[in-house]
């Protein structure tokens, strides 16, 4: 009779494909039991998005089948993120394992579009998220979240006045366009951000969130710098397009985190070409092509996707319905969902090595 142990040993070689360590040594496997031929353990991922989990359950099937006289292998896959390594100067988040900037060089390159179909592809997949709609020029998170109009409400509890966070489709959002008045000069509105962010980050009731998105404003100028030297991140996503202008504003923004000594997750390109509705099996390189492959190798930061230009996209975000919900089959849906993946993998490494 084959006891735990055996089962463990041969499970031993098995790794993590992204953290390339022993599945054994990360204590990713745990409950095993041996049943006559069928041994059966639990999985323990380190995101529920994993984009390599059929991968790595079968590779482990194959490792215990090895062992004589075992014919059933029963993967029960479960999945708890990392905390993020706590980081010199920053008071981390109590209850927010990690937080992940999404951040643009330039203003329109689909930055807020990224940030949410992210939080809600991470969500779709079982993770808890929050959204930090930060964009102090053009909040429009909650418009593309379906929320326009919302606030996020004051309780007052134990440790004073605490924010709750307006809530859609498993994302809970607050949004600088909650407090801030419209019509104020942008001008007026960076010099709150400081006071701001810390009240959205420690007096909102977040609750547990595997992964806090922010959405940034635009640019590496001084609000930037100011937010990005408050938030406690575990690194940041650099949305850009191909086009050359872009991709010289998205490299000042990848220097300022890496200056700030934030890691930077990777790269999104955004618009990188164009399906029309009419002929799904042509593309069109509007604004050309590789851009954000050659920064990414450029700058040693892994592109972690390609986003088409497609109608579907901006219509689900003025209709309040991201991609990946409206229409998660289309060529934009599918790229969002596989950065989710990847981003939430890159965070996985970023805290465990
Ligand atoms: N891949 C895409 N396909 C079609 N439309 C897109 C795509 N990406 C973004 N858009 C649209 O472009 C507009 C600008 O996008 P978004 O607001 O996400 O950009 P941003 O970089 O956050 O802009 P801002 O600087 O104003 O915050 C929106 O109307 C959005 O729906």
């Amino acid at each position: 009779m084959l006891d735990t142990q055996t089962v463990l040993n041969v499970l031993r070689p098995v790794q993590d494909p992204e953290l390339q360590k022993s599945l054994v040594e990360l204590n990713m496997i745990r409950n095993v039991r041996v049943d006559g031929s069928k041994v059966s353990f639990t999985l323990v991922l380190t995101t529920p998005a994993c984009p390599l989990r059929e991968f790595i359950v079968e590779d482990c099937q194959k490792a215990v089948k090895q062992l004589p006289g075992i014919e059933t292998v029963d993967v029960d896959v479960t999945a708890e993120t990392p905390q993020q390594k706590s980081l010199p100067d920053r008071q981390s988040v109590p209850g927010i394992r990690n937080i992940i900037a999404v951040s643009s060089g330039k203003g329109g390159v689909g930055k807020s579009s990224v940030a949410v179909n992210l939080a809600v592809a991470l969500a779709q997949a079982g993770s808890r998220v929050g959204l930090l709609d930060a964009d102090i020029y053009g909040p429009n998170a909650p418009g593309m979240l379906g929320l326009d109009g919302a606030k996020v409400t004051v309780r007052n509890g134990a440790q004073g006045e605490v924010l709750e966070p307006a809530f859609n489709y498993g994302v809970k959002l607050v949004s600088m366009g909650f407090l801030i008045d419209p019509d104020q000069p942008v001008i007026w509105r960076g010099p709150m951000l400081n006071g701001i962010i810390r009240q959205f980050l420690y007096q909102v009731e977040w609750g547990e969130l595997d992964y806090l998105i922010v959405d940034m404003p635009p640019g590496t100028g001084d609000a930037q710098l100011t937010l990005a030297q408050a938030v406690p991140m575990s690194g940041a996503v650099i949305v850009t397009t191909p086009q050359s202008v872009a991709l010289a504003d998205a490299r000042r923004g990848l220097m300022m985190f890496r200056q700030l000594g934030a890691q930077v997750l990777g790269i999104v390109e955004n618009m990188s070409y164009f399906i029309p509705p009419d002929q799904p099996d042509r593309q069109y390189d509007l604004f050309g092509s590789g851009g954000g492959e050659k920064t990414a190798r450029e700058l040693d930061v892994p592109l972690l996707g390609c986003i088409p230009l497609e109608i579907a996209l901006r219509e689900g975000g003025d209709r309040g319905t991201p991609i990946v919900l409206a229409d998660p089959d289309s060529a934009s849906a599918q790229a969002l969902t596989e950065i989710a993946g990847r981003v939430a993998a890159r965070v996985s490494v970023v805290a465990l090595t």
